[in-house]
């Protein structure tokens, strides 16, 4: 049975028994100290799916120790080869109860199930086993040197775990962005405290049980949920015993963590916000260019870091491939996440879907012209209580207009013409993010020649959010600190300490 015939006749939302979210430390499911909870909602309808606790300071204590003792104890003693296969152990774990983790994530996010169950669960166990690879690979520089006497001395380098390491992740691809940065901070020997976004408890709690039915060692990795500011993120973060903090999420909140963990001088690593240019020149292959801007700017209801909110096209093709995407974005029937039809679920939460909204009237107010969209959709009756969206296009927006330069992060893109290549590359770098960007064209020296002069720290030429995880990921600009992925996350998941023997 597949999993969309499994949800045929009762919705997600009635299908499962409410969920209640603990935290997870110490290897155990705890419900904390603090009193204090939230309702999590599902956002295709407002339905209430459990109760989350919020952790204060007895829990990030409690797990921060927890931590540090995994690193002196069993955890801190494995080999590289037992460490890793325990890790292998948790993506199968993850595999095997695939639609639990399914389930769990689309009840959280309301995306679609053809959505998360080819990229987000897929991505969450492929996280741990990559970095397997790495760990189990990770070479080291050796400098032999002359000495005075003649003899000699020999330098090595020894990557050593950096600690305990803080991972607040956001709720716009929940397992797969936590698993990103578990995944190599554990196979590089560290223990974790998360803090998962107050949005998306489910998958990150669910993880707790994979971890102790592989035999992860308790106290490896643990979750703690709870808000940012005054709450559980700004708690850990200042943790003084928090060696290193990792972080997904909005610009402003990476000034803020970053002021939190400069108490200490604990290092960052961020992935921050993006207001990402698609380049789409003439000689593109329109039906492609289409396609990739489709999915670029309106999968995941727009809320990706990656996505594509900036469209510039050339001149000559421009309202031809305005009335396509136009055609693509009006075909997006809003829908639950079991329904296999669905094209597009709703934003995260009312909070989120009254920002975008107030982007949609800001573009009215700055002038722009409507192509599509600009509002909330209507949806049968039984949605009603969703927090929906219209995807929405606009142009003639000036270059200096709110929606074309602040991270909206939602379902919208403005795009606007030009003439020459050096004109769209000026477009393109114009704003102070500098996370992705993508070009499209069928011109080999031209895809070269811009996409070398992007101030991004990634950039697809024809295509979007095709991901080698061996690659260096991460912003420049304000879009982040430090790249992640493959070999580039020995940078921050581990501290060089070099070993000078004189012969
Ligand atoms: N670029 C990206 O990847 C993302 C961008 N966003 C944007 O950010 C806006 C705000 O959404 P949020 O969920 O509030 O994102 P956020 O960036 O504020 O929050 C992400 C995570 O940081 C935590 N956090 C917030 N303030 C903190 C603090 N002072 N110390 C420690 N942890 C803290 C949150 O609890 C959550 O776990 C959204 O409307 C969206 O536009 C949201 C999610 C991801
Ligand atoms: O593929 C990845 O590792 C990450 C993808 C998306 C984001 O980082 C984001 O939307 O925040």
């Amino acid at each position: 049975m597949t999993i969309h015939q499994l949800y045929e006749r009762r919705p997600l939302s009635q299908s499962s028994a409410r969920r209640d979210a603990a935290h997870f430390i110490d290897g155990a499911f705890t419900q904390g100290t603090t009193g204090k909870s939230w309702e999590n909602f599902h956002p295709v309808d407002g339905s209430l799916i459990g109760r989350v606790p919020e952790g204060g300071r007895a829990e990030v204590d409690a797990a921060v120790t927890a931590a540090h003792a995994a690193l002196r104890g069993d955890w801190g003693r494995m080999s590289v080869v037992e460490r890793t296969d325990l890790l292998g152990a948790v993506a199968d774990e993850i595999n095997r109860r695939f639609d639990e983790f399914l389930e769990a994530e689309c009840l959280d996010t309301g995306k679609p199930m053809s959505l998360a169950s080819h990229i987000d669960i897929p991505r969450g166990a492929a996280n741990f086993k990559m970095f397997t690879d790495v760990a189990k690979t990770v070479a080291t520089e050796c400098f032999p040197m002359t000495t005075p006497d003649g003899a000699g001395a020999l330098n090595y380098a020894l990557r050593r775990p950096r600690g305990v390491i803080a991972v607040i992740s956001p709720w716009n691809l929940p397992l797969l962005l936590m698993t990103w940065k578990v995944g190599p901070a554990l196979a590089l020997g560290n223990a974790v405290v998360v803090k998962p976004s107050e949005e998306t408890p489910l998958t990150a709690t669910l993880l707790g049980e994979a971890m102790n039915k592989v035999g992860v060692p308790r106290g490896v990795y643990n979750v703690v949920h709870g808000l940012g500011p005054n709450s559980a993120g700004e708690l850990l973060t200042q943790h003084p015993r928090v060696n290193g903090v990792t972080f997904t999420g909005e610009t402003r909140t990476g000034e803020a963590i970053m002021r939190q963990a400069a108490h200490g001088i604990r290092p960052v690593s961020f992935e921050l916000g993006g207001k990402n240019p698609a380049l789409i020149f003439a000689d593109a292959d329109l039906d492609k260019a289409v396609e990739g801007t489709m999915r670029s700017a309106f999968s995941n209801c727009g809320q990706v870091c990656l996505g594509t909110e900036r469209v510039y096209v050339e001149r000559l093709i421009f309202d031809e491939f305005v009335a396509r995407l136009k055609q693509g974005a009006e075909s997006l029937r809003p829908g639950r996440p079991e329904d296999p039809s669905t094209g597009i679920g709703p934003l995260v939460s009312k909070e989120h879907q009254a920002k975008v909204l107030s982007y949609y009237a800001r573009a009215i107010e700055e002038g722009a012209t409507v192509i599509t969209g600009g509002g909330v959709p209507k949806v049968p009756a039984d949605l009603a209580g969703g927090s929906w969206i219209e995807p929405t296009i606009w142009t003639g927006a000036p270059d200096n207009a709110a929606i074309v330069n602040e991270e909206i992060f939602g379902p919208c893109c403005h795009i606007r013409p030009f003439d020459t290549e050096e004109e769209a590359i000026e477009l393109a770098n114009s704003t102070p993010y500098g996370l992705a960007a993508a070009v499209w064209t069928e011109n080999l020296s031209r895809a070269h020649r811009v996409a070398s002069r992007m101030d991004v720290g990634i950039c697809w030429v024809n295509s979007w959010f095709l991901r080698d995880l061996r690659t260096a990921f991460g912003g420049a600009k304000q879009s982040g600190i430090g790249r992640e992925g493959g070999v580039h996350s020995l940078e921050f998941y581990t501290e060089l300490t070099n070993i000078c023997v004189k012969l």
